[in-house]
Order: C-alpha cells, then structure tokens, then sequence
C-alpha cells in the first residue's frame, strides 16, 4: 500500500475503498478438482479476475525472497500457508486490479473456515460460493497427469496425498459454513470441461 508514516489514514481508506463494493466469488474445491480450469473460462466470459492463492504464492517462491523461501518449504510439505501472508498478498492483487476488474474469482481459498472469516473483515463478503466438485479419484489421477508438466513441487504422489486429507478436513467445512447462507453452487466437476462450464456460467448468471 506504500503508505508513509506522513499519510492520513485517508490513502489507505481509499485503497480500502476501491474494493468495498466487488462482486466477490469464491472457487472452492479439492486439488485437481478443475478450480483453475474453470476460472480462466469464466475470466475469458465475463472479464472477471481470476486471483489463485496458490499461484500468488508461488509467483512469491518464484522471486526468491526471503519470504518465498519460508513459503517453499511449508508448500512442499502439502500444508497451509500463514492465514495473514496468502490473504494480504489477495487484498493487494485486487486493489491493483480493481479499477479494470468486472468481479473477482478467488481461487483455492478460503481453505479453512477461519480464512473465510478474515477474508470477510478484511475485505468482504463473497457473493457466491462456486463448490467444484470431483471425486477422490478423479482429482489424484488429474493430478498426477498434471505433475507431468506443471513442474510444481506439490503434483506428487505423496504430498497430492496430503493435500486431499486436509481438503477433506479443513476446506469442506468451508462449504457447510456458507451453505447455511444460502450462496453455494455446487458444480458437478467430474463432467468434460465444457459442461462443467455451462453449470459454472449458469450460476453466474443467476448473480444480482
Ligand atoms: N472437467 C475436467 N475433465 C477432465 N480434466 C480436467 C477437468 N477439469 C480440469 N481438468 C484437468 C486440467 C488439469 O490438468 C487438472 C487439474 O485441473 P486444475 O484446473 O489445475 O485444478 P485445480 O486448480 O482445482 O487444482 O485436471
Ligand atoms: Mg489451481
């Protein structure tokens, strides 16, 4: 936000501002499950932006902080991030965006239902809750088809393991937790990419 000691809060707020009133939805769904597939349609149709967790983490290893350094390894290991890390680095991707952006997709969080709580204090409530929904199976195979090419760390057999176990854990009481409010869509992942997308955009079209 680049606010120095001699800003009023005033800079800030605006920041703040630019993001108080986007059309908020959040792709949830296990690893493979066809989030960022999905996602890039949706960005090609509507003009939304599509901010992955994962890939804004991992743009952070790319750069070879100090930062990213410490991410690396807690992401090798199939586990979560710090909560306050993944979400400032969302807020500030959709504060750059926000003047361009027709809507935002974030893609693979929350991850846990206290990632959504903060999410929500510190930027806002999501409109829709899009649940990309394969089975078990389904997501190790694609990806470990996806591990041949995608050269991330974390499409192997053994941490593709863990990352399921703690999907199931952690995430899906994501879905419970915004079913109760009514804005959950859940899409039937195991389809061809094309179908899956017609379901995807009929829920975006059901928005307002
Ligand atoms: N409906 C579908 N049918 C077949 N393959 C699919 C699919 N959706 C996605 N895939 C493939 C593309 C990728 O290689 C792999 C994982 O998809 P992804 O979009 O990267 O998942 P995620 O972002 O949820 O981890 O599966
Ligand atoms: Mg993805």
């Amino acid at each position: 936000m680049g606010c120095s000691a001699s800003c009023s809060g005033r800079i800030v707020h605006s920041d703040d501002d630019k993001i108080k009133d986007a059309k908020i939805i959040f792709v949830v769904g296990g690893p493979g499950s066809g989030k960022g597939t999905q996602c890039e349609k949706v960005v090609a149709k509507y003009g939304y932006t599509h901010l992955s967790s994962g890939d804004l983490l991992r743009a952070e290893v790319a750069s070879g902080s100090e930062r990213g350094k410490t991410l690396q390894a807690i992401m090798q290991k199939g586990e979560l991030v710090p909560l306050d890390t993944v979400l400032d680095m969302i807020k500030d991707a959709m504060i750059a965006k926000a003047d361009v952006s027709k809507g935002f997709l974030i893609d693979g969080y929350p991850r846990e239902v206290k990632q959504g709580e903060e999410f929500e204090k510190k930027i806002g409530a999501p409109c829709l809750l899009l649940y990309i929904d394969a089975k078990g199976e389904t997501m190790v195979k694609r990806l470990m088809k996806r591990g041949e090419t995608s050269g991330r760390a974390d499409d192997n057999e053994e941490t593709i393991k863990k990352r399921l176990d703690l999907y199931y854990k952690a995430t899906e009481p994501v879905i419970a937790f915004y079913s109760s409010r009514g804005i959950v869509k859940k899409i039937d992942s195991e389809l061809p990419v094309d179908e899956v997308f017609g379901h995807v955009a009929k829920a975006i079209d059901g928005l307002k």
